[in-house]
């Protein structure tokens, strides 16, 4: 029997998803639908469908817009060298107009069919990612990604009320959990390519205040995880289902901090824990995501109290 040849977009498309940053925006949609999975009420499947799709449109938008934006930056760096814009496959002022195209239909498509609050927080998250992080914040300051961490913190928010319409704790304290989340994910990362940042000249917080100030940073976000992780339960928004995951997971994330933290690194290191805290950031995220679905969808079919 002959295997189906697998499909492939024309190489000018894949060059126009690959500009919408898929897997870090995997991370996005899943926690807006879980932000959604998760709102009391009722939404119809078409219309949480499209929600989550409005999500993925902005998301995608304002990643295209942050490269069409940083493309000389992105072609002095060894990790950012080889995206579609650094390289020349593809124009510049095509990827603004399709960043612009595809956050505009975002908003217009969340406030027409969904709800226009939804709507404002999906342009406020595009906003603050493609230009208060991207222009204003990245290349002034090494608080960069605590202040615009904001931006990957609002996609929970936008899905939960685009159930809901409104805005109350629980939304607020998802919002915080990936907040608190973003600088030890994103500094584990920054220790390991920090001659990139340094060779253009962003001012990520290891090459302006030194390794050992980031990485005990680091470590203070992830004390601070555990409380917050676990607010959704204290504050009795769910059961003991979703408070023992995020005390289990928050404890492995600051148990992995501790030796980036402590340690001293020597010449030729392989920053096998830095490298060990990045991976498990994600899957911190979305492990705990779905133990707030699984939680809340349990309590909605009356499983448990
Ligand atoms: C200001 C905040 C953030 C910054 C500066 C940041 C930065 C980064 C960078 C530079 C990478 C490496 C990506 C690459 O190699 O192209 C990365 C990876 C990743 N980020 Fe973030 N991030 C932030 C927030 C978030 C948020 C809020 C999420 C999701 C909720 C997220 C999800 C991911 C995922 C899933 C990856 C791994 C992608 C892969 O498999 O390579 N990030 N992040
Ligand atoms: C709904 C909505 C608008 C969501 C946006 C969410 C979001 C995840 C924002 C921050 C994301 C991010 C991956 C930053 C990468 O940093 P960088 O751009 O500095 O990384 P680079 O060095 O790889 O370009």
């Amino acid at each position: 029997m002959t295997q189906a040849a697998p499909v492939q977009l024309p190489a000018e498309w894949r060059d126009f998803f690959a500009l919408t940053k898929p897997r870090v925006m995997s991370l996005v949609i899943f926690t807006g639908l879980c932000g959604l999975l998760a709102a009391p009420g009722h939404i119809h499947p078409v219309l949480g469908f499209t929600a989550i799709l409005c999500i993925a449109l902005g998301a995608g938008g304002s990643a295209v817009l942050n490269q069409w934006w940083e493309a000389d930056i992105d072609s002095g760096m060894k990790r950012t060298a080889g995206r579609p814009l650094p390289t020349g496959r593809m124009n510049r002022t095509d990827a603004r107009d399709f960043g612009i195209a595809l956050s505009v239909a975002s908003v217009l498509i969340m406030g027409l069919a969904i709800h226009w609050l939804a709507a404002a927080i999906l342009a406020v998250a595009i906003v603050y990612y493609a230009v208060v992080y991207t222009i204003w914040l990245k290349p002034r300051t090494p608080q960069n990604i605590v202040i615009g961490g904001g931006s990957g913190a609002f996609p929970p928010m936008i899905g939960w009320v685009a159930v809901t319409g409104d805005i109350t704790l629980m939304p607020v304290l998802l919002f915080a959990i990936i907040f608190m989340w973003t600088p030890p994910h994103f500094w584990a990362l920054a220790l390991f390519v920090k001659t990139d940042y340094a060779n253009v000249g962003i001012p990520m917080m290891p090459v302006v205040k030194g390794e050992k100030s980031t990485r005990l940073q680091m470590l203070a976000y992830c004390v601070l995880l555990v409380p917050i992780a676990a607010a959704p339960w204290f504050i009795g928004g769910t059961s003991w289902i979703y408070g023992v995951a995020a005390l289990g997971l928050s404890l492995m994330f600051l148990a992995l901090s501790l030796p980036v933290a402590f340690r001293t690194v020597v010449e030729g290191d392989k920053m096998v824990p830095e490298k060990r805290m990045f991976a498990f950031s994600v899957f911190y995220l979305f492990a705990l995501f779905a133990a707030l679905v699984v939680d809340r969808v349990l309590a909605y079919q009356g499983v448990i109290g």
